[in-house]
């Protein structure tokens, strides 16, 4: 059925595991993060982007996820991420998600809580949880100087007085992860002391974590064998992710790992047999690669396998 992560979220802080929240765009990632959950028999988030409802169109999404339910019978959480404005929440909470993410970070502290206040409003009235985010994900240019970096990160105290004048269900911080591949031009650094005050100042309040693919190399090695070109690519190391899980975070967001699992897999196919044009062939492929990649994180770094 599609559930949303509030029995979810309570369950993994207190089993100190994390739930994944996979970015869905078409049939084949779906299909794959699906399957990989109903093997692991696994809780899971599917979350929409805005880029996504652009790409697939919202009923597209709506369906297949209806779809996924009602073939594997999984309790399966439909969630916006990113969600930019009151308009695009309101829209998926009409549309029949169950979550939805108000992504206030970019507006000053007021305007940020005024913002996720109205979603909350009006999601809570539907049954629908809200997720906000506080601070700002690292950008790519790692050189930024440690005062700014500190700047952006999610300070402990607002997030308190954030949560008690928004009414949130859970709140996505910023310790050092960004979104893409290039995470870390250094060595990879999250802060753990500024996770563990949060987690202490707010116990029991699930905590999110965006940017958290880990970038494996072997599948960036794979896209660079068979044509691709993505150098230097580094993410977010799955012992810090384990960490994390056992911190008070319950949602851990994937999405480049698998477009690099996905793309990785479909360039080695189409690169071994040339004279194959069958779009079942190489995009089943990619699918088995989702499938691998979510069984993967699911058992080595979320631990929400069987819960
Ligand atoms: O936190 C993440 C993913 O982090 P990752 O890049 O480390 O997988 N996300 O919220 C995914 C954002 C995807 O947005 P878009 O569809 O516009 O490209
Ligand atoms: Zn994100």
């Amino acid at each position: 059925p599609l559930v949303t992560s509030k029995e979810m979220f309570q369950k993994a802080y207190e089993g100190g595991y994390a739930v994944g929240a996979f970015n869905v765009n078409n049939m084949e990632i779906i299909q794959g993060i699906v399957e990989a959950g109903k093997e692991e028999n696994a809780p899971l988030i599917l979350q929409v982007s805005a880029g996504a409802r652009k790409y697939a169109k919202p009923v597209y999404l709506r369906k297949l996820v209806e779809a996924a339910i009602e073939d594997t019978g999984l309790p399966i959480v439909l969630h916006l991420d990113h969600g930019e404005n009151f308009e695009i929440c309101k829209a998926c909470v009409d549309d029949g998600f169950t979550s939805v993410m108000i992504d206030g970070s970019k507006h000053p502290f007021e305007e940020n809580i005024a913002i996720t206040k109205q979603v909350v409003e009006y999601a809570h009235e539907r049954g629908v949880v809200v997720e906000a985010e506080l601070g700002k994900l690292a950008g790519i240019e790692d050189n930024v100087k440690v005062t700014e970096r500190e700047a952006t990160f999610t300070d402990p105290d607002q997030a308190v007085e954030f949560v008690e004048r928004t009414g949130v269900d859970s709140l996505a911080v910023a310790i050092g992860t960004s979104h893409g591949a290039y995470k870390f031009k250094g060595e990879p650094k999250l802060d753990f002391e500024r996770l563990e005050k949060i987690t202490k100042m707010l116990p029991g309040f699930p905590l999110v974590l965006h940017g958290a693919s880990t970038v494996l190399p072997e599948f960036v090695e794979s896209c660079n064998k068979y044509g691709g070109s993505i150098p230097g690519a580094k993410g977010v190391p799955e012992e810090m992710l384990k960490k994390a899980a056992g911190m008070g975070v319950c949602k851990i967001n994937i999405d480049t790992d698998l477009r690099l699992a996905m793309t990785a897999s479909v360039r080695k196919y189409l690169a071994e047999n040339p004279s194959e044009f069958d779009p079942r062939k190489y995009l089943g492929a990619g699918r088995d690669a989702i499938k691998e990649m979510v069984r993967h994180k699911i058992k080595n770094v979320l631990g929400c396998n069987g819960k």
